[in-house]
């Protein structure tokens, strides 16, 4: 149980406590009417027993205010629990959403591999919407639900403890009915779940790839996963009600039958003189007045054990391990990657092994290989989206797994391969690079990427918006962005992933200068296809299946007549290729 609380309170069970006390504030309030109706009836029964002594007005006057004073003190204790129980639940969502969406930010990118982007969108929306509706209204329920029994039996054990036994007895017997189907309430729980998550991802993969799946006529194929998700789904889902169901509403019947078994017990006691009528009433009142509340919790609890799932898939997440270190590095030094192996995951094959190479500070570096030889890698681990299993990274001597992740990428400008720019205007895109640059900075950063003028000729200028991903610019457009940003940023080591790969002739050339400009006394790594674009970089590694194969200068690689040679005569002739009927 106290795990239960410690999950869906993102293991802050404090925050819980005004809901905790409210609710048992309001459990308290809710058992007293009971005594005061006992005592109304008492005086009129004593009138008609004992007309003789009259009716005793003081006390039906006194009780008769006393019971319009717990009206607002009820009024009272339930607005208390209404706006606490409703604050935190609200609270607890919007800010554990945002923090857990921040510890992601700070995770590495191993993370995202292991876990489908669907899965964390329904983990951000539906399972904190689960968890946010257990606070508000379940927990809340479940104290006072508990409270009021708890109270009203200590009470009524002074009373008449025969009674009171008579009326609890059948109670533990509800609870171990779903004790002892709890592993299966929590399996069925669990694979409505995993259920709702597949369908949420094959939806996403079908609107995603609505593109791919037109222009190769798939729609039957993807169709029929995204059917079958859905009818998992509802499989699961009605699996779990059909099963859920008739548990809860047997554990429900068990414990009311405690009533029944009281009335009987009373019946007999009432008979042989043991027991007065007015007892016997306080005993038929407060019962209804705790078997229904607790008949709610009951009613709550397959919506509990669900949203004790949800608690827990967001508290795996928050236990995810974020990137460590808090060593500042110098930026201006060389990079060194001393015998690095690395595999995105335990399973794959390294995608670099025993790598080592020197990047010398305020050089140009070029990446060549054929697709697939790791060349994106060594700029995502320069980045320290991952850390290494073996061996190290080093920037000006500091080795990378130490270093602060933040403090690291405010010195390193990306140029992405797959460039994806926000849903916000285009200025605002590129501003991106640096938050706090004038208009005036970023039309100059535009200018040097030769995007200042088709951004100046559309009607909205800089702020146009632009589409999510960037769907409304073409990819050139969009990669020139990329490199507006990056000048923005001015960082002193540049990474640069294919960044003139989707553009024409014509504006090659113009990028090619702004790279120029971009790259004027940094460190920078740069990965191109066409050697063309690389052959007055000061140092060239050629990578193939994830280790080093050769590196020197172009000419010298050239000299050598390696593959780098063998890559340039290719590339020369293919230079007037085109296609053929
Ligand atoms: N996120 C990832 N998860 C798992 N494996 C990956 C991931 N990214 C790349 N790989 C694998 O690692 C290897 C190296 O990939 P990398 O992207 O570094 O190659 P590359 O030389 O940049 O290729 P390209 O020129 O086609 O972009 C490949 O076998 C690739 O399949």
């Amino acid at each position: 149980m106290m795990q239960y609380f410690t999950n869906i309170s993102g293991g802050n069970v404090r925050s819980l406590w005004p809901t905790g006390l409210a609710a048992i504030l309001d459990g308290i309030v809710r058992v007293f009417p009971a005594v005061l109706l006992v005592d109304i009836f008492n005086t009129m029964y004593m009138y008609f027993a004992e007309p003789q002594f009259g009716l005793d007005t003081t006390r039906l006057w006194t009780v008769s205010i006393l019971l319009f004073g717990w009206m607002f003190i009820s009024y009272w204790t339930f607005s208390i629990l209404y706006d606490k129980s409703y604050y935190v639940a609200y609270r607890q969502a919007a800010s554990g959403r945002l923090e857990l969406a921040e510890h992601i930010r700070r995770l590495s990118l191993g993370f995202f591999n292991r876990r489908d982007p669907a899965d964390m969108t329904n983990l951000l929306l539906s399972d904190y919407t689960q968890v946010e509706t257990t606070i508000s209204h379940n927990v809340p329920q479940l104290i006072s639900g508990i409270i009021m029994p708890v109270f009203a039996f200590a009470g009524l054990m002074f009373l008449d403890w025969r009674m009171t036994l008579a009326m609890f007895v059948a109670l533990p017997f509800g609870l171990l009915l779903l004790w002892l189907t709890n592993s299966l309430q929590e399996r069925l729980c669990e694979n409505q779940v995993r259920a709702r998550n597949e369908a949420a991802s094959r939806l996403q993969e079908y609107l995603g790839g609505i593109r791919e799946i037109k222009a190769h006529n798939m729609g039957g194929d993807r169709f029929q996963r995204l059917r079958l998700s859905f009818q998992r789904l509802k499989e699961t889902s009605i699996q779990l009600e059909a099963i859920l169901g008739p548990l809860i509403m047997g554990a429900m019947l068990l414990a009311r039958s405690g009533m029944t078994i009281m009335i009987l017990v009373g019946s007999y006691l009432l008979l042989d003189g043991s027991l007065t009528l007015p007892i016997f009433l306080l005993f038929l009142l407060v019962g209804t007045r705790i078997f229904d509340p607790l008949t709610a919790v009951l009613m709550n609890y397959g919506e509990m054990k669900y949203s004790a799932f949800s608690a827990q898939r967001i508290m795996d997440v928050r236990r995810e391990q974020p990137l460590q270190g808090d060593k500042n590095i110098n930026p201006n030094g060389s990079i060194v990657f001393e015998r690095v192996t690395f595999s995105y995951n335990e399973h794959a094959l390294p995608a670099l092994k025993d790598v080592s190479f020197t990047i010398k500070p305020k050089t140009i570096t070029a990446l060549v290989g054929s697709s697939g030889s790791g060349k994106s890698t060594v700029t995502r681990l320069i980045s320290r989206f991952w850390d290494v299993q073996q061996g190290e990274i080093r920037i000006g001597g500091q080795a990378l797994h130490e270093a602060d992740p933040e403090r690291l990428l405010q010195h390193i400008a990306i140029v992405f391969q797959d460039v994806y720019l926000f849903q916000d205007t285009i200025g605002n895109n590129i501003r991106i690079g640096n938050m706090n640059a004038t208009q005036a900075e970023v039309e100059e950063a535009a200018r040097r990427a030769c995007c200042h003028d088709f951004i100046a000729a559309l009607p909205q200028g800089y702020d146009t918006p632009v589409g999510e991903g960037g769907s409304t610019l073409s990819g050139g457009e969009k990669q020139r962005i990329s490199i507006a940003r990056a000048l923005l940023k001015d960082a002193p080591i540049v990474l640069l992933d294919e960044a003139t790969a989707s553009l024409d002739a014509e504006n090659e050339s113009a990028v090619q200068q702004a790279i120029n400009e971009l790259v004027a006394h940094k460190t920078v790594v740069i990965i191109a296809h066409r050697l063309k674009t690389i052959q007055h970089a000061d140092h060239i590694i050629v990578l193939e299946q994830g280790s080093v194969s050769e590196e020197g200068t172009h000419q010298s690689l050239v000299l050598s007549g390696g593959i780098y040679a063998k890559l340039w005569g290719l590339q020369q002739n293919a230079e007037g290729w085109n296609v053929r009927a």
